[in-house]
């Protein structure tokens, strides 16, 4: 392969993580020198001594800069200095603290990159090339410091390809186990729950057969725009049209009365206590995008067939260290109205849901379940077997890590109908509220009020910052009735 290429490769392999070319670049440089040219270390374990090499420096770099210590950059043998700076013990205790924890067998394999076993790597060949010193004292003479312990963690694509684009996770914190879940582009039934998909369901009025190409250029909006008052949900940029994700907005942020229904039999509240169910606490009724689906005569690339078109934008778990676990980040901006993922789950009714959790020990930090009851006024009984949720705990994709945010949260969850107009059950899209810039963390409000400890998703001690944020609020007022 040309070298230009393999050049080309290593950025975009990197750049999936979100390393900038422009720094990845003179690592490159002096790997290849001190590797002399020979590409196949670069490039075994998906570039893994490049990523290695590259945080080790940045990581570097970061005590350098607080130590007021100026360091060349490129040149000469930065990396090997430091790489000889590492005590033997301490690759030992470094690797034992990083070791094999586990997020499917398949991940297990391959993608993991750990920091210390990367840094024996590399020391291997350096030691050959040019000799090694073990002493730290010596090493800091030289101005390069001696190295905290810190474990660096990288899954460069949590998705083992199913997705359109990879998706990393990284942990630059180092405490934290890695997840445990098998990653799920899309919705499974799990056993018992009705979802009704075929195509005799579809009525003409639900569709638009006639149309060809991109039902977004028509003059006159066709049948899969009634839903959204005859107006696409999505502009020809493919982001959610204003007026619409405004109405959203209000109603998820201000919901008024009239928004709300309540069921006469609450499968909620009868899952909760079969015998004697509570009165429903209410749903709200929520608007719906219609995409163009399988029986619609239009291109795949139609424009309203957003969702169903998959994930498209550069995301990234990390951990967040802010009590919350794990979460979200963008790594490019995002424009407002933007797609940004499906919450995936297995499609559970809620009793499955509730046997669920009699099960589990009650012990996990985190929950993942979301209660799919967009429609539920809409009849005056639900069967159980029509009273779905998602649940993440086990199966999901990269919005099961997308912490919560009371109020102004920079996402909203949407539902769409993508293969069926039956209501009970649909897909639940998250939408940028307002332009997000690369490395924000995402964010939904999940809905959850924090004195309600029989929600599905476990009330928890909010940490979301948020200037509105509910538990807060709840926990002042408690507070200031108890003086
Ligand atoms: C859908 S998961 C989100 C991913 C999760 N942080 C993780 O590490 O897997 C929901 C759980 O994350 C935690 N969480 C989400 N938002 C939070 C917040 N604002 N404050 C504290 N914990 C939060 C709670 O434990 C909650 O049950």
């Amino acid at each position: 392969m040309a070298t230009n290429e393999r050049v080309r490769r290593a950025i975009n392999a990197t750049g999936a993580l979100g390393i900038p070319e422009q720094e990845v670049k003179p690592v490159l440089e002096h790997l290849l020198r001190l590797f002399d040219e020979n590409w196949e270390l670069i490039e075994s374990e998906d570039y893994r001594a490049l990523i290695d090499a590259y945080f080790e420096l940045k990581e570097d770099k970061g005590v350098q800069d607080k130590e007021n210590v100026v360091v060349e950059h490129g040149g000469s043998s930065r990396l090997s200095k430091r790489l000889r700076s590492q005590e033997p013990e301490d690759q030992a205790s470094s690797t034992k603290g990083n070791s094999s924890q586990i997020l499917s067998p398949e991940e297990n394999q391959k993608p993991m990159v750990n920091l210390r076993e990367g840094v024996t790597f590399l020391k291997k060949k350096d030691s050959i090339s040019s000799g090694c010193s073990n002493s730290c004292n010596k090493v800091q003479q030289q101005s390069v410091t001696c190295e905290r312990k810190r474990p660096f963690r990288i899954i460069s694509d949590i998705t083992k390809g199913t997705e359109n684009v990879k998706i990393s996770l990284v942990d630059e914190i180092g405490h934290q186990d890695l997840p445990k879940f098998t990653y799920m582009p899309g919705n499974v039934i799990y056993q018992d729950a009705y979802v009704h998909i075929s195509l005799a369901r579809i009525a003409d009025e639900h569709c638009c057969s006639g149309c060809s190409g991109d039902c977004l250029s028509l003059p006159i909006p066709c049948a899969c725009a009634h839903e959204t008052g005859g107006e696409f949900a999505y502009t020809p940029e493919g982001k959610l049209r204003e007026e619409f994700l405004q109405a959203c907005m209000s109603m998820k942020q201000e919901p008024q009365e009239h928004h709300f229904v309540y069921c006469q039999d609450c499968p909620l509240e009868r899952s909760k206590n079969e015998h004697k169910p509570d009165k429903c606490n209410g749903h709200l009724v929520r608007k719906f995008i219609k995409e163009c689906w399988r029986k619609c005569g239009c291109h795949i690339r139609c424009g309203n067939r957003v969702v169903q078109r998959g994930i498209a934008c550069k995301l990234q778990v990390f951990l967040t260290g802010e009590g919350k676990g794990w979460g979200v980040k963008t790594l490019q901006d995002l424009p407002k109205g933007t797609f940004v993922c499906e919450y995936i789950g297995e499609i559970l009714t809620n009793t499955e849901l509730d046997e669920r959790n009699m099960k589990s020990s009650g012990r996990e930090r985190h929950t993942y379940p979301v209660t799919l009851d967009a429609d539920w006024g809409s009849e005056r009984i639900l069967k159980d077997e029509e009273a779905l949720c998602l649940d993440a705990t086990f199966c999901g994709n990269v919005a099961r890590f997308i912490n919560h945010r009371c109020f102004d949260a920079n996402l909203i969850d949407i539902p769409v109908e993508v293969e069926t107009p039956d209501r009970h059950y649909y897909h639940l899209a998250l939408f940028t509220t307002r332009d997000v810039r690369a490395s924000e963390e995402l964010t939904w409000d999940y809905g959850i009020d924090f004195d309600d400890h029989e929600h599905p998703i476990k009330a928890f001690q909010c940490h979301c910052g948020s200037a509105f944020c509910r538990d807060v609020k709840q926990k002042r007022t408690r507070l200031a009735m108890h003086r």
